[in-house]
């Protein structure tokens, strides 16, 4: 897994067309979103997530608190991005990748969005542009090589 982690003034996106034949089936009010003050994640799920799903959700969900403690951010957006990487695991694992991720930083106290996974969408963002403000992290199952 690939993630791209912007510490923001806000995040909001508005969902513009299907970028998957079948895309996650969303609700009229999920077509756009906002938080403010908030940890933008963008994620690649990759291939080699899919020998080890859960623990990918365990090690990226430690990442993503540890760098929220670090910027002092208590909400989370997290944002399904297929560009991190050309080595994308297939979207229903993905889907239920970011789905579990969004649950389990619930669970550890956030306040969370997740983008809708599937489509096109226009974002906006502000990046606070602090020194922890841009990070990157690449997360892969034990046993698999970071290609
Ligand atoms: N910017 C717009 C976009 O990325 N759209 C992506 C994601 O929402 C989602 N998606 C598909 N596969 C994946 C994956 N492995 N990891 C994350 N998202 C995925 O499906 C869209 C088309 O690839």
């Amino acid at each position: 897994m690939r993630m791209l982690l912007i510490h923001s003034d806000y995040l909001e996106y508005e969902v513009k067309d299907k970028a998957l034949k079948s895309p996650e089936p969303i609700s009229e009010e999920q077509k756009k979103g906002r938080l403010e003050e908030v940890l933008a994640v963008f994620m690649s799920v990759e291939k080699a997530d899919e020998s080890n799903p859960e623990e990918v959700v365990e090690k990226a969900v430690a990442e993503i608190k540890d760098v929220a403690s670090q910027v002092k951010a208590n909400r989370i957006f997290v944002y399904p991005f297929a560009h991190l990487s050309s080595e994308l695991a297939k979207p229903d694992v993905a889907l239920k990748v970011l789905q579990r991720i969004e649950e389990r930083l619930r669970e550890e106290g956030f306040e969370v969005k997740r983008a809708p996974f599937g489509y096109y969408k226009a974002f906006r963002l502000s990046c606070k542009g602090h020194p922890l403000a841009e990070l990157s992290r690449t997360i892969v199952p034990s046993g698999e090589a970071v290609s």
